[in-house]
């Protein structure tokens, strides 16, 4: 049993990975926490109590698992790498309300957590599959209560990105949609073993009240899509490039732009989501989307 300080501490983390030969992975984006001030506010962030089951991904060795576990009723843990399971049975053997699956992740059947009472998903994210497991989460349609997350800090910045800025975008909308966002800490590269690239944030993501799926889903963010494509376009030309670049076409499209209250050179950048749902509605009904 390795014995001693918090798993996160700078030199048990450090015994840890030489106890078990084991050297970060790029290939999984390990990058492990050894900031337990930044461990314990994680967990505060997220506000976990024993009513709380936690959805954590990527638990590496357990520093931030056992922060999590300290709190909640109970902690479920996916961990993709299987040479930090027996790690994991270790470090973390004093906690026995914590479950840990090896699986990846993007392939995990949430069917287990339907009768979670209060459901709060956390993690140090792997930075290579930020996205995708956002969307994965968001897709699966799970009841969560908040999702408390650390990620590269310029892709936090494009979550919580505001019309008009730069960092607006397709990722600003698709997760604004559903959640709202809030980046609750700044992370240096220093706080994590070995050190990244790049600085972090802790963002954390609340579903929105009163939330209700446009029913044109599918078609508005490949709008949104289209929208983005080309930045430096204007609308007009983005939505040409997307849905054909007739005469035809471009009246139609002119025309959903003018019912919508826009002017023709305006760009996507300058749209809230509520804009889109509007365009779409009149993209529909000017025959540049069929209607179905
Ligand atoms: C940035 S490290 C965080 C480790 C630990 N939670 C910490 O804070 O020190 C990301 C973790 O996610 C794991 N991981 C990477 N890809 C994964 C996937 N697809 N599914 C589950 N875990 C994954 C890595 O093996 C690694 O343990």
């Amino acid at each position: 049993m390795i014995e001693g300080p918090e798993i996160g501490s700078p030199a048990r983390t450090a015994g840890i990975l030489n106890k078990y030969h084991l050297r970060a992975s790029k290939r999984f984006g390990q990058n492990f926490l050894i900031d337990l001030n930044v461990l314990r506010q994680i967990a505060e962030l997220a506000a976990i109590n024993q009513d709380d089951t936690v959805l954590e991904i990527g638990p590496g060795i357990g520093s931030l698992t056992e922060q999590l576990a300290k709190a909640a009723g109970q902690v479920v843990a996916y961990e993709i790498d299987k040479k930090l399971i027996p790690v994991l049975a270790e470090t973390l053997a004093p906690y026995d309300n914590v479950k840990v699956i090896n699986q990846d992740i993007l392939k995990a059947d949430f069917s287990v957590f339907h009768d979670a009472k209060s459901l709060k998903i956390v993690a140090n994210l792997p930075y290579y599959i930020t996205t995708p497991i956002l969307f994965y989460l968001l897709g699966e349609k799970l009841a969560f209560k908040s999702i408390t997350v650390m990620m590269q800090k310029e892709v936090a910045a494009r979550l919580q990105a505001q019309v008009g800025s730069k960092e607006y975008g397709e990722l600003s909308l698709a997760i604004q949609y559903r959640t709202d966002v809030t980046i609750r800490l700044q992370v240096p590269r220093s706080a994590f073993m070995p050190s990244p690239n790049v600085d972090s944030a802790v963002v954390m993501l609340t579903p929105k009240a009163g939330f209700k799926a446009f029913p044109y889903e599918k078609e508005l963010f490949s709008l949104i899509k289209a929208a983005f494509a080309h930045r430096r376009k204007s609308l007009v030309n983005n939505l040409l490039f997307r849905y054909g670049k007739t005469d035809e076409n471009r009246a139609r499209i002119e025309q959903s732009l003018t019912d919508s209250g826009f002017n023709l050179s305006i760009r996507g950048e300058r749209l809230t989501l509520e804009n889109y749902e509007q365009l779409l509605l009149n993209l529909r009904k000017n025959a540049v989307i069929s209607a179905r």
